[in-house]
């Protein structure tokens, strides 16, 4: 196939609405033998399954191609129409074949796609792509046997390479973000082999998440080579110190409960002075529009910068960031860190690893933020973008290294990382970074030759949940001696984040949705789906309804998904359509609303993605379809998070909830995510229990201030 493949998407246009399953019977080969037909077939495309929904929206939707908006015959050039924008350098698409704009996932009637590569010539009666600004979505070819699950069971097996090694069979289509790919395809892109998507399944399914470096981003190994370089950001003062403000409920912080436990816990402080910070760090935090600390803040700061390994779990949005950069960055300045220069061979002094590439890029713009005007270089590597970028980044100097995983692994690999200065090993989403699916990265990292051991290092875990289970793997990487601080509920959710459940069918969903955007209007939204394709799917359908929609997910081009984030970010899309890789960690302005159009399988995921609203003391909103045919097993952890959130229970879900009854249940689907302790409870240390407001002298009776809002 040459780069243009699937230039020419054509939709026979009878058909009224959407029918997902692909039938390979049905392709008829053009004269390069490219050329594709598809024929309608009962479906339930939402299935997992890697036959049925896996055929699900290849191009056109899916893969961001000519969707028609026009009715049979109907030539659409729907070129950069405006609610797309967010789909950026895609095809445009309209609707034909989607009459009524019905895309019913179960539905059977007619969908018929013709894919035409080359010469751009049409099949009967449709139109074909429209340039560019269309709609972007995944890409995928014809998806000859890819899964169409958020969590693809096929990238996380396929790793070929050894410890560092990455090989990945994935094909892409252009650099340019124009061409699509196939996984099983020929692809002979330009170069635009898309990086492996960081979350996706382990064995046990759903909601694990494995490392990009399972099959390997490094681009030097099997596969077209990743060619993204991603725009470095913008180097003024203003921008790098931009941010938004703190809400009304910022001061109400201050009557959290914080339970520390472990030996010898230093005092918590009040105010960043007390934190006796460099003169420099304090004109960044005033800069940054810091005035008072977070509660996680006045825990983990001190307990940093005694040099214990610490263990936070502190409800999302709450300044966990700046809770470990600014003690790390306080006491590289106080050690007289070396100036970073030019060497082959770096050796930071810390590593900070998160597992979404979004992620790691906002936690590197917040380290260059607070180590402005210092000689503390920080770098970001992540996958999806060219090694070889990274691998500039690095040699120029790096003091603190933020990466994800793969990415890691695979410069280590290349010697042009090393270990032996590491100082800090921060885990962000930790538990996420410890579970099965990153679990094993993590293992490799602190086993690396020259990783000093974790006597001789100092290691933080950072997150808004902390399953048990994960806290006892987490012994691993810390001293025995760590400690833990517990702000809030561990798991809980933000109170600030007011939880509507809706009980909605799945075929009513779409319906609802669009009735809430539209009452909704331009307050910035993030609509949380289950799978890849159904994000491409919920996108393109939104903005057939007129409403201004971008999409992030893994199988976007990275590219893309940083366009799409731009986009929301800015406003030009107010509607994000997501899967899971958008759940953790991103601080977006203004996030108003998350929709979870389906929810998750686990209930601390749940936590996080709602936690992309209501943050730092602002209020925000989260509306949640609860389909009684598959979400039955979050009602029982479902009312236990309304309920420490004080929000209000809806009967029905209690009354779901109680016929699910599990004994001994503590609140998660898939174990104690609600370990509202250290899991070393029963160890010998002392555990002090205060709220955020007061030292430990101070605190009031904490039963008194159990109520924070
Ligand atoms: N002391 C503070 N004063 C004002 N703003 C703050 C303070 N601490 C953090 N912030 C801001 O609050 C926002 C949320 O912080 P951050 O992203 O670190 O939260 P988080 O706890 O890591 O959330 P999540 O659990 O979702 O990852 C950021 O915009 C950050 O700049």
């Amino acid at each position: 196939m040459g780069d243009e493949d699937w230039e020419a998407e054509i939709i026979k246009p009878h058909m009224s609405s959407y029918v997902p399953v692909f039938e390979k019977e049905r392709y008829s080969s053009g004269a390069n033998g490219d050329t594709f037909n598809r024929t309608p077939a009962s479906s339930s495309e939402m299935d997992d399954g890697p036959s049925g929904r896996d055929h699900f929206m290849r191009s056109g939707f899916a893969s961001g191609r000519s969707l028609g908006n026009r009715d049979a015959g109907e030539s659409s050039k729907r070129e950069n129409t405006s609610t797309m924008g967010g789909f950026g350098v895609g095809k445009s698409f309209g609707n034909r074949g989607f009459s009524n704009n019905k895309f019913e996932e179960g539905d059977s009637s007619g969908f018929w796609r013709r894919y035409q590569d080359g010469n751009d010539s049409e099949a009967s009666g449709s139109s074909r792509r429209g340039g560019r600004g269309g709609f972007q979505g995944r890409r995928g070819g014809f998806g000859l046997g890819s899964s169409n699950s958020e969590y693809e069971q096929d990238e996380g097996m396929q790793r070929a390479g050894g410890l560092f090694g990455s090989r990945r069979p994935t094909l892409s289509g252009a650099g340019n973000g124009d061409t699509y790919q196939s996984r099983s395809g020929s692809g002979s892109g330009r170069g635009g082999y898309k990086g492996l998507n960081e979350e996706v399944i382990t064995g046990s399914g759903k909601n694990s998440w494995k490392s990009e470096a399972e099959g390997g981003e490094s681009g030097d190994t099997q596969g077209p080579k990743v060619t993204y370089i991603p725009p470095p950001p913008p180097e003024d003062e203003d921008s790098i110190f931009a941010h938004y403000q703190t809400g009304i409920n910022f001061d109400k912080y201050d009557t959290i409960l914080v339970e520390v436990s472990g030996h010898d816990a230093p005092p918590a402080i009040l105010t960043f002075e007390e934190a006796n910070l460099c003169q420099t760090l304090n004109n960044n935090i005033a800069k940054a529009g810091y005035t008072k600390l977070t509660p996680v803040q006045k825990y983990s700061i001190p307990i940093i910068l005694a040099g214990r390994d610490l263990m936070a779990c502190a409800q999302t949005g709450s300044g966990k960031t700046a809770a470990f950069l600014l003690p790390i960055l306080a006491h590289m300045m106080r050690d007289g860190i070396t100036a970073s220069r030019f060497k082959d061979l770096q050796e930071p002094e810390c590593i900070i690893v998160a597992p979404t590439r979004e992620l790691i890029n906002q936690i590197y713009l917040e380290a260059r933020k607070f180590s402005f005007g210092t000689c503390v270089r920080a770098v970001v590597i992540y996958g999806g973008t060219q090694l070889g970028h990274s691998i500039r980044q690095i040699v120029q100097g790096c003091n603190i290294l933020c990466a994800t995983p793969g990415r890691l692994m695979d410069i280590i690999g290349k010697e042009k990382i090393g270990l032996r200065q590491v100082k800090y090993l921060v885990l962000d989403e930790a538990d996420r970074m410890l579970d099965m699916g990153f679990g094993p990265e993590m293992r490799k990292l602190i086993s690396c030759p020259g990783m000093p051991s974790k006597e001789q290092r100092q290691t933080l875990m950072f997150s808004a949940t902390f399953p048990e289970e994960i806290q006892k793997l987490a012994g691993e990487f810390l001293k025995s001696d760590y400690l833990f601080v517990a702000v809030g509920q561990v798991g809980g959710a933000c109170r600030d984040v007011q939880q509507t459940i809706l009980q909605v069918g799945q075929y009513s969903k779409r319906e609802k949705l669009v009735e809430i955007l539209r009452n909704i209007g331009d307050e910035r939204t993030m609509v949380f789906v289950e799978t890849k394709k159904k994000a491409d799917f919920i996108a393109t359908f939104l903005c057939q309804e007129k409403i201004s929609t971008t999409s992030i997910h893994g199988d976007r081009e990275q590219r893309e998904r940083e366009q799409a984030l731009g986009d929301f970010r800015c406003g030009k899309c107010p509607v994000l359509v997501a899967t899971s890789v958008a759940a953790r960690g991103l601080d977006i302005e203004n996030v108003q609303h998350v929709i979870n159009f389906d929810l998750p399988s686990t209930i601390d995921e749940y936590v996080h993605r709602i936690g992309r609203t209501g943050r730092c003391g602002n209020t925000g909103r989260a509306i949640s379809f609860f389909d009684p045919e598959s979400d039955n097993h979050l009602a029982q952890p479902l009312v236990k998070v309304l309920s420490d959130a004080q929000q209000d229970v809806p009967a029905w879900l209690e009354e779901i909830a109680f016929s699910t009854y599990v004994p001994g249940f503590s609140g998660s689907a898939r174990g104690n995510v609600f370990a509202s302790v250290d899991t070393r409870k029963n160890y010998q240390g002392k555990n002090t229990l205060n709220t955020a407001g007061f030292s430990s002298s101070q605190a009031p009776n904490p039963v008194d201030d159990e109520s924070w809002d």
